[in-house]
């Protein structure tokens, strides 16, 4: 227990320090306002720390009585919160679990997303964010981005200086109608930019002050959603044309204004007719990316890049089909011909390698719909079908990419046709969520006598076939944006051009190790996506400055070094100064370990059967 010397000097303290000047002491992310008082600090997530307050802070916050008399560490709380976590059984009440804890807790929820990315991933991100995308009328509790509806024009300005925080360096934004492949769910779309921007923090290190979610609520055409009781969007059919790039205008002018000139602005699940459209529009005149076109490009050419090393082959050495022709299957193409043209073949010859089929059928400048314009470049003077097994045999691909939407669609018989074609096909089933997949790892390894190289956009377990197990990968964009994210911010770049996402997908494919090859899978092992975030960022950097669009000068000479410098620290404030933090300030139970801890007192509390949600 505290000893009277100490608590005399705690006093002292208080007495010479008013508060402000205690509180102020922090890193830029973490500046607390003067206005927060006693209670803020438990009621503030980003302030937070549940019993781990010492009693020194209890003391001197003016919070002193508010908890248990109990002092736990950042660590004991982890296994805490991981012991509760494992009680809930569906990954919709685990997700609650976390939102919950996010709220109440931010450090705490970061920490423990850090000590296992690949558990806690899907539950924040797909495929539990589709679910939580549906039932968002639902979740949704308390504000953790911005709406700006079709109504707002005029006064977009206004309502984001109502977001409490004035350092934000990133925006993600949705329109809601094309979230994951589910479709149009308007406002309720707003999950996925909480769930990308959540993904900053975990898998890069952005600090969460430094994120902002916004949903641009313009109606929609989900007819379902329009006559749902739970549905808290505006509820009118979309608002399309020129009211509709009217609102987006504002909203990118008012950010900047906002925000300043280098805020990175996120498009996130946009429908094709405006996702290509709006990029072209805005890429040169903002800091900004499309991740469905442009991040996603970046995984899959990384896992094509990893894919090279299983099959001895260059990137130009295949024959490319895609099923589905949207934002993500010709983001994919075309950085795809991109990094072909810089192994020495021209972009006619590139192109010529790739053959995308959507809804109509084959890219044939013959068919009667036409192309769509996003995709011109890789219509084929061929004639047009709709037949896509046919042209697995006719074309003998070697890589089949999916960006459809459509679950199932590489059936049996297509997968054995590529096991046909070539020694070791690539299948990438890149839809989400997961029963959106193209085909799942099984169907791949068994339809192709487990000579296949597999990535799927959402997570499946391991796969077993002949004997091995197979540990395939996530060909999602989540192994890139946050460190793309992270380096753009660091430099305050100006764009985000293709070639950043060119080196993105280089650096992320260096990450690849041999076992992770013989594990079946063509990307890291989740676990390391910080430190390959970290490596990413650093690759953006360089680049930034290469194409001279970093608005940092001079460059630094230790580019790791400004990251590392950069990021959000998971580990609790500490608000106390080091001179008055005392030893034995705990409750004073000597506990060995985390494990037994919770043992003891599970023990004692009896079982928990009845307590799942
Ligand atoms: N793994 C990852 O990181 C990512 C995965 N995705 C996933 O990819 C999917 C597509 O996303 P995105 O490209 O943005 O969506 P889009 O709506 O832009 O494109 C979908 C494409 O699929 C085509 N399509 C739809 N139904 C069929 C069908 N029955 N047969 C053939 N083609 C069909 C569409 O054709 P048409 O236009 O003619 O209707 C269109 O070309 C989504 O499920 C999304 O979750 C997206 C981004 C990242
Ligand atoms: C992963 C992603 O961005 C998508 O499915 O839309
Ligand atoms: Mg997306």
């Amino acid at each position: 227990m505290r000893s009277v010397k100490a608590n005399f000097l705690v006093k002292e303290y208080i007495n010479k320090n008013p508060l402000r000047v205690l509180v102020r002491a922090y890193s830029d992310e973490e500046v607390i306002p003067n206005s927060i008082r006693g209670f803020d600090y438990i009621r503030h997530p980003r302030l937070n720390k549940g019993l781990a307050f010492t009693l020194e802070e209890r003391q001197t916050l003016g919070i002193h009585g508010l908890l248990a008399s109990t002092v736990r560490t950042q660590e004991e709380q982890i296994a805490i919160c991981k012991y509760s976590l494992e009680r809930y059984g569906s990954p919709l009440n685990k997700h609650l679990y976390l939102a919950e804890l996010l709220d109440t807790n931010e450090k705490l929820f970061y920490e423990l997303m850090s000590t296992d990315v690949e558990k806690y991933l899907p539950l924040v991100y797909t495929p539990t964010v589709g679910l939580v995308c549906q039932r968002f009328g639902l979740v949704y509790k308390r504000p953790r981005g911005l709406f700006i509806t079709i109504h707002d024009k005029g006064k977009i300005h206004q309502i984001l200086r109502n977001w409490p925080e004035s350092h934000v360096r990133a925006i993600c934004f949705t329109d809601g109608e094309r979230i994951l492949g589910l479709g149009d769910l308007g406002a309720f779309g707003m999950g996925i930019p909480i769930g990308k921007l959540c993904l900053y923090t975990a898998l890069a290190g952005v600090p969460p002050a430094h994120c902002l979610p916004i949903t641009l609520d313009v109606g929609t055409n989900n007819q379902s959603l329009l006559e749902d009781p739970m549905y808290i969007g505006v509820r009118q059919k979309r608002v399309t044309g020129s009211a509709y790039d009217e609102l987006i205008e504002e909203f990118m002018v008012a950010c900047v204004k906002r925000y300043s000139q280098n805020v990175l602005l996120q498009f996130e699940d946009f429908a094709l007719a405006n996702a290509t459209r709006l990029l072209d529009r805005y890429k040169n005149a903002y800091c900004t990316f499309n991740d469905d076109i442009q991040g996603t490009a970046s995984v899959v050419v990384a896992g094509m890049y990893a894919a090279c090393r299983i099959t001895k082959k260059k990137l130009k050495e295949n024959i490319y089909l895609f099923l589905g022709a949207g934002s993500a299957g010709v983001g994919i193409a075309s950085l795809l011909c991109d990094a072909m043209v810089e192994e020495g073949i021209s972009m006619e010859e590139a192109i010529k390698k790739v053959y995308m089929v959507d809804h109509e059928g084959l890219l044939s400048t013959k068919r009667q719909s036409g192309i769509p314009p996003h995709a011109v470049k890789f219509g084929k003077d061929m004639e047009p079908t709709k037949d896509f097994a046919s042209l697995v045999t006719s074309l003998k691909p070697t890589c089949l990419v999916g960006a459809s939407t459509v679950g199932g669609a590489f059936t049996p018989a297509i997968l054995q046709q590529m096991a046909k074609n070539t020694e070791r096909p690539q299948i990438f089933a890149l839809s989400n969520p997961t029963v959106k997949a193209e085909c799942t790892p099984q169907q791949a390894y068994d339809n192709t006598e487990g000579r296949c190289i597999y990535a799927s956009g959402s997570p499946f377990p391991p796969t077993k076939y002949g004997g091995k197990t197979y540990y395939t990968g996530q060909g999602n964009n989540s192994y890139v944006f946050p460190g793309i994210a992270l380096g753009v911010i660091i430099c305050h770049a100006r764009h985000v051009p293709d070639s950043m996402f060119l080196s993105a997908a280089k650096t992320l494919a260096l990450c690849v190790t041999e076992k992770d090859l013989n594990l079946g899978r063509i990307y890291p092992h989740l676990n390391e996506v910080r430190n390959i975030s970290n490596k990413i960022a650093a690759s953006i950097i360089n680049r930034a400055y290469d194409e001279k669009l970093a608005g940092m000068y001079p460059k630094p000479k230790d580019v790791d070094c400004l990251v590392q410098q950069y990021l959000y620290n998971t580990k609790y404030i500490n608000y106390m100064p080091d001179c008055y933090n005392y030893p034995g300030s705990d409750s004073g139970i000597k506990v060995k370990t985390i494990e037994e801890m919770i043992a003891k007192s599970t023990k004692k509390t009896g079982s928990n059967k009845g307590c799942k949600k």
